[in-house]
């Protein structure tokens, strides 16, 4: 792969650099572009992005893509072949086709797409923590649950590429060449797909008449789309339509700002792992923290005082790994607990009584429940959490406790927040930082905040 992307000549002589290319490219595919918006590298908070050069209003439109633009395993020119062989490139990503296509058109030097791939000569500009070193993942991310979910993506790609597409290129030497078409290149081609592809919301409708719940829809990638930045605090959306997708502005855009997306409402450590940035911790309002189920049983664990309080705990986990799986964590926000359901749940099985468990285990369950869904948000929220029961509190105080020492090496887990405050105190020292160790610290220390304001809302 050439390392610099080639400037189109154009007939004067004088070359067109990528990004003219692209928009040239855009406007033959008849993509529209508002005449308020520019694609810029100038006042853009990472590489390429969109600025306004013009105040703009809720609900303008700031382009439309034609959906014969897009470029997914419908519209690529080997779409035939894939579409025949669909059953052997069957994956649990279900991003086989997408990649394959993506290997295809990237390397073929008469793709419809050329001008759009282009932009991105190398990739350079990607760095997911599946990049780093295992070593720096562990150094700076323990604790965050990335690390664990690089060593599995990272298995999961081998595994893809030796067993479904290596077979499948081998059978098909003409269009695709292993020399060429390496595990390294599948691998960034995957970061990419995490970064820059969108995936059509299904059908509402289908939704509700389809009794069993349908395969979310392919990813693919759509240009122009995704030259747009994302900050959780967002001013643009893109909306589906069946001939067309467009970006439209939801809130007010002045003149001079940039133009922001949303990729959903991510927390740090997952705009890390998918997309290899971070927000600064503090404003991004969807940021959150795990607590592993295993660590409420073991704060209980730690609760109980005698051999029957502890042989009672064992029952009551033995419940509780019927109802979830062992390794499901409780996802808190910083307004309270997401998986509001799930903790309550937890909560009152491993708070019950040795008489309670025995009713519980007779009727296969509670007999009676009352409590609504409004009512168990409300008391798992940061308004609520302060007034449960004293039981309640007490485990998800440790529990708060036990996870935020998995930050660090022994330490306790105040020396495990103090590490980080001070750092994001010391503006000389956060100026220092390399961009992976500012931005794992945006997610540490998002997490830990989190943590922490979670044991002062529960502590007794
Ligand atoms: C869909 S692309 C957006 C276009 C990208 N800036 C480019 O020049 O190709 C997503 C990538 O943009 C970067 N990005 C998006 N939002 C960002 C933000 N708020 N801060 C820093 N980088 C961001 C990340 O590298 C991310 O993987």
């Amino acid at each position: 792969m050439a390392a610099r992307a080639k400037r189109a000549k154009v007939e004067d002589g004088s070359e067109l650099s990528p990004l003219q290319s692209f928009l040239q490219w855009c406007d033959g595919v008849g993509l529209e572009l508002s005449s308020k918006v520019c694609v810029s590298k100038e006042g853009i908070v990472a590489e390429y992005g969109m600025l306004a050069k013009d105040d703009i209003e809720e609900g303008e439109v700031l382009f439309t893509i034609p959906r014969s633009a897009l470029l997914h395993q419908g519209t690529t020119k080997v779409s035939t072949l894939l579409e025949k062989e669909q059953s052997s490139l069957q994956s649990s990503s279900g991003w086989v086709p997408l990649l394959l296509a993506l290997l295809y058109e990237y390397t073929s030097s008469q793709s419809h797409w050329k001008a759009y791939l282009s932009l991105w000569t190398d990739f350079k500009t990607l760095d997911h923590p599946m990049f780093w070193s295992k070593e720096e993942r562990g150094r700076l991310l323990k604790g965050t649950g990335v690390p664990e979910a690089v060593d599995r993506d990272l298995a999961n790609i081998q595994r893809e590429y030796t067993d479904v597409v290596l077979p499948f290129m081998t059978r098909h030497p003409d269009l695709w060449n292993p020399g060429t078409h390496t595990l390294d290149l599948y691998t960034q081609l995957v970061a990419f797909v995490m970064a820059y592809s969108f995936q059509e919301p299904q059908d509402e409708e289908d939704e509700e008449e389809e009794e069993e719940e349908k395969p979310p829809n392919p990813p693919m990638m759509v240009p122009m789309a995704d030259m747009l930045n994302h900050v959780s605090n967002h001013n643009a959306n893109l909306e589906f339509t069946q001939d067309s997708l467009k970006m439209v502005c939801v809130r007010p855009i002045h003149k001079g700002q940039e133009v922001f997306n949303t990729y959903g409402q991510i927390a740090n450590w997952q705009l890390l792992h998918m997309y290899g940035f971070t927000e600064p911790c503090s404003s991004n309002s969807n940021d959150t923290a795990d607590i592993p189920v295993a660590n409420l049983y073991e704060a209980a664990a730690r609760g109980a005082q005698s051999d029957l309080d502890r042989q009672l705990v064992e029952e009551q986990w033995e419940v509780l790994c019927q109802i979830m799986e062992e390794k499901a964590a409780f996802v808190f926000g910083k307004q309270g607990c997401l998986t509001d359901t799930e903790l309550h749940t937890a909560l009152k099985v491993l708070c019950m009584s040795k008489e309670e468990l025995s009713e519980f285990k007779d009727n296969e369950g509670w007999e009676e429940d009352d409590e609504d869904d409004e009512k168990i948000s409300l008391a798992l929220s940061n308004e609520g959490l302060p007034k449960l029961k004293a039981s309640w509190k007490r485990l998800i105080y440790e529990a708060a406790c036990l996870t935020l020492r998995s930050y660090g090496d022994g330490e306790d887990e105040e020396k495990v927040m103090d590490v980080d405050r001070a750092l994001m105190e010391d503006k000389a020292a956060l100026m220092g930082l390399s961009c992976r160790q500012w931005k794992a610290l945006q997610v540490r220390y998002g997490q830990k905040s989190i943590l922490h304001g979670l044991m002062e809302l529960t502590k007794s």
